[in-house]
C-alpha cells in the first residue's frame, strides 16, 4: 500500500509543540513540508471565518514569511486535507464538497512560481483548481483590428451564453461611447496598470496602438469559476504570450478577406480618429504576417461571409452542449464526504469516506487518478480522473469514471 497522508494535516508539526497550538488557534490547518519549508494553510481573515492564506516556514533561517499568492483560492469549506504532489505542488482535498469544487493545487515550485519568483524576487505560491479530464480550454482569437473577432465572440455568446464567457482584458484606452466598464473592458490608469503587471496579477500584456492592453489572471478565472469556457480577445503579441505560458488553449487567428475589406470595415465601424485607423492599418499588416508564423495559431479562419465563419468557428470548436450539461450534471451528484481519510500511491489518491448516511448505493469512497495531470497555474490543472468506489463491495471496483 502506500504512504498514508496525515488526515490532520498539524501533524506536520510537533504535537505539543507551541508553534502547532498557535496556529491551531489561529484556524490554520495543515502544514506540508517541501524540502526546508514548511507550507501551512488555513487562518482566518477576521478572526472568526475561516479562509484559505498560506504562511511559509523556513527550517534553516527558523523565519516565516508570508508569500505573494497569485491565482484565485478556493473557497474556504468545512476543512481540507493536503498531501504533497510531484514535490512542486501540494494537492488540497476540501471537504464536503462536489467533485467539480473539491480539488486544488498549491503550486510552491512549478515553473509557473519559479518564474514569477525570479520576477517579483520574492517567495511566491499559485493556486490552482483541479479539473476532471481534458476540460473545456480557453479560445484564443486574434487577428487585426476590424476583421470581426468581435463579432464573431457575440454570436457564439449569444446563441451558448451558459457554455462561454468572456475575459475582460483591462486597458489605459478612452471608453467608446456604449462601452461599459467591467463588461468591454476594464478600463484603467496607465500607472495603475503598470503596477498591476509588475506585481504578477497579468497572464500576459502588450501596447497596442499606442494603448497598454492586459488579460488579468483574475479575468480568465472569473469565467472558469463561473464554469463556462473562457474566450480571449487579444492581439497577437498577446498570443503569443499566452502561447509560451502554461495556460493551454486553442489559438485561433482570423483573416479579412482582402486588405482593402479590413480598411473598410474599420472605417464603418466609426469608432476611431483617421489618425487611429491609419497606425491600426499600418500594424495590421505586421499582425497578418505574424498570423502566420509556424505553430503559432492552431487554426486560421478568413471572415469573408460572417455567417460561414461563423459556422467553420463553431466547428472548430466542436460544440457539443449536451455532453457539457452531462459533464456538470455528474459532478454535482457526487460530493467528498466531510469525514475520510486519504492515502497516496504513486500519482494515486484513495479518499476512503466514513459511513454513508446517503443510502447503502451512494458512493463515499473515491479513487483520484492524477498519474495524467497536465497544465496548472496560470490556469487550471488538468487530467484528473476521479473513480467512485462500489459502496456496496467497498472494494476497489470503480463503479463509474465520472
Ligand atoms: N464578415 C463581415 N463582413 C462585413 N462586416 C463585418 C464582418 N465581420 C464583422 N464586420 C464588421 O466589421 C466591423 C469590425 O468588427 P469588430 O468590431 O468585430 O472587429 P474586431 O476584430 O473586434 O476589432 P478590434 O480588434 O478593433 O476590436 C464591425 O462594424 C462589424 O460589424
Ligand atoms: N494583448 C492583448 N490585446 C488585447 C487585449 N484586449 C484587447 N486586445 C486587442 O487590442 C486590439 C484593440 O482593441 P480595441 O478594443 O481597442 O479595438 C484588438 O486587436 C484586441 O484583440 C488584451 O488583454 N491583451
Amino acid at each position: 500500500m502506500g504512504e498514508e497522508a496525515p488526515e490532520y494535516l498539524l501533524d506536520g508539526l510537533d504535537k505539543f509543540s507551541p508553534l502547532r497550538c498557535d496556529l491551531e488557534s489561529q484556524g490554520y490547518q495543515t502544514a506540508t513540508t517541501v524540502g526546508d519549508k514548511i507550507y501551512v494553510i488555513g487562518g482566518s481573515d477576521d478572526g472568526t471565518k475561516l479562509s484559505m492564506n498560506v504562511k511559509v516556514f523556513d527550517k534553516l533561517t527558523g523565519i516565516w514569511s508570508i508569500p505573494t499568492v497569485l491565482g484565485t483560492k478556493p473557497v474556504p469549506s468545512k476543512g481540507h486535507s493536503a498531501v504533497l504532489f510531484n514535490n512542486d505542488r501540494i494537492l488540497i482535498l476540501t471537504r464536503d464538497s462536489p467533485l467539480d469544487d473539491c480539488t486544488w493545487f498549491l503550486e510552491v515550485s512549478t515553473p509557473f512560481v519559479k518564474e514569477k519568483n525570479k520576477i517579483l524576487g520574492t517567495e511566491v505560491v499559485a493556486w490552482s483548481k483541479g479539473v476532471r479530464g481534458d476540460g473545456p480550454m480557453p479560445i484564443v482569437i486574434s487577428g487585426p483590428s476590424g476583421v470581426g473577432k468581435g463579432t464573431l465572440i457575440s454570436k457564439l455568446m449569444k446563441e451558448f451564453p451558459s457554455t462561454f464567457g468572456f475575459s475582460v482584458s483591462h486597458t489605459t484606452r478612452a471608453p467608446r461611447e456604449k462601452e461599459v466598464d467591467g463588461v468591454h473592458y476594464h478600463f484603467t490608469e496607465r500607472s495603475k496598470m503598470e503596477k498591476e503587471i509588475m506585481d504578477g496579477k497579468f497572464l500576459e500584456s502588450a501596447l497596442v496602438h499606442g494603448n497598454l492592453y492586459g488579460t488579468s489572471i483574475e479575468a480568465v478565472e472569473a469565467v472558469t469559476d463561473a464554469g463556462k469556457r473562457c474566450i480571449l480577445d487579444i492581439d497577437v503579441q498577446g498570443a503569443r504570450s499566452v502561447r509560451s505560458s502554461s495556460l493551454e488553449a486553442i489559438f485561433i487567428f482570423i483573416c479579412p478577406p482582402s486588405f482593402e475589406d479590413l480598411e473598410k470595415r474599420l472605417r464603418d465601424r466609426g469608432t476611431e480618429t483617421e489618425e487611429q485607423v491609419q497606425k491600426r492599418l499600418r500594424n495590421a499588416k505586421a499582425e497578418l504576417d505574424q498570423g502566420k508564423s509556424p505553430g503559432l495559431f492552431d487554426h486560421i479562419l478568413v471572415n469573408d461571409v460572417l455567417e460561414t465563419c461563423y459556422k467553420n468557428l463553431k466547428k472548430i470548436l466542436g460544440l457539443d452542449e449536451t455532453a457539457d450539461a452531462l459533464y456538470q450534471q455528474s459532478m454535482k451528484n457526487h460530493k467528498i464526504p466531510l469525514c475520510y481519510s486519504i492515502s497516496k500511491t504513486d500519482q494515486k489518491f484513495l479518499i476512503h469516506g466514513g459511513s454513508n448516511e446517503l443510502g447503502a448505493a451512494t458512493p463515499t469512497s473515491f479513487m483520484l487518478d492524477a498519474s495524467l495531470l497536465k497544465g496548472g497555474a496560470p490556469g487550471r490543472t488538468r487530467g484528473l480522473k476521479i473513480y467512485a468506489i462500489d459502496p456496496l463491495t467497498d472494494s476497489l471496483n470503480w463503479i463509474e469514471q465520472l
